[in-house]
């Protein structure tokens, strides 16, 4: 009873070729950077993009298997919302929602009863008259995801359903897509750039890049143990690799960190920018790594400035503001970057990879 997929599409020069199992009541993420496929495969799960081989099948029934099947979007048991929720202008709240189930054969007045619930359960019964124009972003995007399950949908597909909000309005409607997606049993897909909605809402995450799989696993499977530098910089850690020895590990980049405990072969290392200190000049005294560094970029985060530090390794330092200024920090500064062996994990590198 799970979605089986075989994506191969070609697409002038771009290729997607992803394999992708989704059981019931599962939430998958699927992350990579701009151009890595992402809306290319939900696109083909919705069958608004045709596959060129390859298969897509729900329990067994063929969607998609080129040349001979393909079952067209509406034929589909899928659910869509999108990032800019594409409501009917000139529909209230509660007909976007009836529209489905009344396209499907629903009566109109079954239809609207089970508009009228689904707009309770995400809580805009009070607007089930407002045209789309008169709702705020967050209200519209629940009565978008109201309308993707108002069908009853066996996949349920999001394509950045939250990047359109300001920030107090993603952190309820994110919260409140929790709820929903843990509640339905259907299949989810969930696209996505953003790690905290990722890390919040899916079981598993598949990181994808150039239309192939890059890596995927459980969220902290992936904080842990990031494969590449998109990984490591989405779960906000820094990933070096090298060959170790010992506790020696030389980097490929240059450079060398010690572990605090042995390792053998090709390995990444990673470490939280948190872990990363700096300073105005060698730091002396504790058994630190430290080296030269220059300091190339600094970004505001919450409540902390992240430094992008240029050296023999490169890394990310997460420091606070007031350290800042104490250090009255400018780009272009030369530093000492220090890390600890023990905040550094090391874990046997893939040769592929
Ligand atoms: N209609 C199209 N015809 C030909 N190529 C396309 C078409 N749409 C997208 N592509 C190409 O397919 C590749 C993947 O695009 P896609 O939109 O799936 O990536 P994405 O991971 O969703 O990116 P983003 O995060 O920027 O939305 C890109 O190289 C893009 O140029």
């Amino acid at each position: 009873m799970t979605l089986v997929a075989h994506l191969d599409v070609h697409r002038d020069r771009f290729h997607l070729d992803l394999r992708l199992e989704i059981a019931p009541g599962e939430v998958v993420a699927l992350l990579g950077p701009n151009g890595a496929g992402k809306t290319t495969a939900l696109r083909a799960l919705a069958g608004l993009v045709p596959l060129t081989g390859g298969h897509i099948s729900l329990d067994g029934h063929p969607w998609d298997a080129p040349p001979r099947t393909f079952l067209p979007p509406e034929r589909r048991p899928v659910g869509v919302v999108f990032q800019d929720h594409l409501l009917f202008a000139h529909l209230s709240a509660v007909d976007n929602v009836a529209f489905g189930p009344r396209a499907r054969g629903t009566s109109r007045a079954a239809a609207r009863d089970l508009a009228l619930r689904w707009l309770d359960r995400v809580g805009l019964a009070e607007h089930a008259r407002a045209k789309p124009r008169t709702l705020s972003g967050g209200q519209a995007q629940r009565v978008a995801l109201a309308r993707a399950l108002a069908t009853d949908p066996r996949l349920l597909l999001l394509d950045e359903p939250l990047a359109a909000l300001d920030a107090a309005t993603r952190l309820h409607v994110r919260a409140e897509l929790g709820r929903h997606l843990a509640e339905f049993r259907g299949h989810t897909l969930l696209v996505t750039h953003d790690p905290l909605d990722a890390m919040v809402l899916a079981d598993r995450l598949v990181v994808l890049d150039h239309g192939t799989l890059v890596q995927q696993g459980t969220p902290t499977e992936v904080a842990h143990h990031p494969r590449n530098a998109y990984t490591a910089d989405l779960v906000g850690l820094n990933l070096l690799r090298g060959t170790a020895e010992g506790t020696a590990v030389t980097l490929d980049g240059g450079g060398v960190l010690t572990l605090a405990e042995p390792a053998t072969g090709p390995v990444h290392l990673s470490f939280p920018p948190s872990a990363v200190s700096v300073h105005p000049a060698p730091p002396t005294g504790s058994p630190r790594n430290t080296w030269p560094v220059t300091l190339t970029g600094l970004e505001q985060h919450a409540h902390t400035t992240r430094l992008r530090l240029h050296g023999r390794p490169p890394v990310l330092a997460d420091i606070t503001t007031a350290a800042v200024a104490d250090l009255r920090l400018h780009a272009g500064d030369a530093l000492w970057a220090a890390v600890k062996a023990t905040e550094i994990r090391a874990y046997p590198a893939t040769p592929d990879r």
